[in-house]
């Protein structure tokens, strides 16, 4: 690596401890149905260019399950006005946003969780993580496209292994129930370790927003079956 990047020491506390979390992404039409299937995070999308953007009355969703907003270059006050509207507990920032957009954001909704994501293509210059090391809780790798996200394909995972990093992250961008075996390939890779959740979208879809039941619920099943060191 030819930058300065200094890893921070502490371990975080949010790791997968043992098992890869899933988040299930883009709902909008069957929420109560996947819901119903236990993922660790639910995904609504507030971006009103997006097919699978949220509005409305949202079905009521267990406690457990963590609800996650994503937004791309919404201004401050929009979120907050969702975070209020939909009790998210987890704020996805899918644009530019800065490190002082995150801080300021952190500092408006202390309870508040970020996941900064980043976009890949075939190289990744890591270095651009540091600034947000501070001022985020995870980091969320998806693929680079034509779109801010919903691409529905995968990047090359192994660009990972440079992964300078202690802070969790979501790995994203095209994940299918065809990607199972390559996942639990990946969980072997050092640079798995601190893969918090594996997140998914468009491969799931009957149409935008509208997820299939029996395919999120078979990987679910296979992701539970993989142990992560
Ligand atoms: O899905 C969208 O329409 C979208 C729009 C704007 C920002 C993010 C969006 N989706 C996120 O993109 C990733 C990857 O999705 P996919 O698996 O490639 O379809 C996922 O985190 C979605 O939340």
């Amino acid at each position: 690596m030819n930058y300065h990047y200094s890893t921070p020491k502490e371990e975080p506390s949010t790791l997968a401890n043992g098992r890869l979390h899933l988040k299930v992404c883009g709902m909008k039409h069957n929420t109560a149905e996947i819901a119903s299937l236990q993922p660790d995070y639910l995904g609504f999308i507030f971006y009103d260019k997006s097919e699978r953007n949220f509005k409305g009355d949202l079905a009521p969703v267990p406690h457990k399950i963590k609800k996650v907003g994503v937004f791309v270059n919404a201004g401050i006050q929009t979120v907050l006005q969702r975070i209020e509207d939909y009790n998210l507990l987890l704020v996805q920032l899918h644009g530019n946003e800065s490190p002082e957009y995150c801080n300021e954001l952190k500092s408006k909704a202390k309870q508040i969780q970020i996941i900064k994501v980043f976009s890949v293509k075939d190289a990744f210059d890591f270095a651009v993580l540091e600034p947000y090391e501070s001022v985020c809780d995870f980091f969320l790798f998806d693929t680079k496209g034509k779109l801010p996200g919903g691409n529905g394909y995968a990047f090359d995972w192994s660009v990972l292994k440079n992964y300078p990093s202690t802070k969790p992250y979501f790995l994203s961008g095209g994940i299918g129930l065809e990607d199972i075996d390559n996942i639990k390939e990946f969980t072997q890779r050092p640079e798995a370790k601190y893969c918090h959740a594996i997140d998914v979208n468009s491969k799931f879809e009957i149409e935008p927003g509208l997820k299939n039941t029996a395919d999120v619920k078979a990987f679910k099943e296979l992701l539970n079956k993989i142990h992560i060191q």
